[in-house]
């Protein structure tokens, strides 16, 4: 697993009603397969996640991956970090659903011949086979985040942050997504207000107001926001 390192991170914002404090000199070792973000609206959990692939630049600390700092090495952090959107339409650019696969293994399959097979078996292991030529826009939301999340994972990255996954799903779809997130290879990052799905990690914190305030086994963390939300 990747080792990301917050070293006193903190990020501030300028609002029409002054500075807010998205994230508050925060400090984070985190290493575990599976992290959960928990916690309520605004609370700073999306700050924290997009810190780790540059999409937010803190205002002051230092954010790393395996040693790499985001904000002077970020195209090689990008490479190692993949990140997802709750709404999967945000990233889906191409005009079908085997071509933005394929856009994504351009790099690793320059034959086109190869590549659109590459882009099949993706697909296929998403469970997404036979809609290569379906338009983007013709997909279920549930088809939609598991195209979503095989076009960030086909360049085989090392960590995936996945915010808010399965918000739009329904109860069947978000299921499904939430077991493929669980079962795959690459360390997780998991932004979610699915506290079940939160469970079912390793580690979770729980984000209030910008900091950690509790962090620990999912299971109990997930349990001690329970009780004071
Ligand atoms: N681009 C932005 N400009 C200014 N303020 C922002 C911006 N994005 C987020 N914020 C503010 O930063 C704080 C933290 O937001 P963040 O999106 O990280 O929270 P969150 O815990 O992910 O919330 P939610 O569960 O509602 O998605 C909030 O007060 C939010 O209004």
């Amino acid at each position: 697993m990747a080792r990301i390192e917050l070293d006193r991170v903190t990020v501030r914002r300028e609002t029409a009603d002054g500075d807010l404090l998205a994230l508050d000199e925060t400090d984070l070792t985190l290493t575990e397969g599976r992290i959960a973000l928990i916690g309520p609206n605004g609370a700073g959990k999306s700050t924290l996640a997009r810190l780790v692939n540059g999409l937010v630049t803190a205002t002051s600390g230092t954010v790393r991956v395996d040693g790499l700092d985001v904000a002077r090495e970020g195209r090689e952090v990008r490479r190692r970090v993949a990140f997802s959107f709750t709404d999967p339409k945000a990233q889906l650019v191409m005009p079908t659903a085997g071509e933005d696969v394929a856009l994504s293994l351009r790099r690793s399959h320059r034959d086109p011949g190869e590549r659109r097979e590459a882009a099949r078996k993706v697909l296929a292991r998403f469970g997404l086979a036979g809609l290569g030529d379906r338009s983007v826009h013709a997909l279920s939301g549930g088809q939609a985040q598991l195209l979503a999340l095989a076009v960030v994972l086909a360049t085989d990255p090392d960590v995936l942050v996945a915010d808010e996954p399965t918000t739009l799903l329904d109860l069947g779809n978000a299921r499904r997504v939430g077991d493929l997130l669980l079962g795959l290879d690459q360390q997780l990052l998991l932004v979610t207000h699915d506290l079940e799905l939160a469970t079912r990690c390793e580690r979770a914190l729980l984000v209030v107001g910008g900091r950690v305030a509790a962090d620990g086994s999912a299971a109990e963390v997930v349990e001690h926001y329970r009780s004071i939300a």
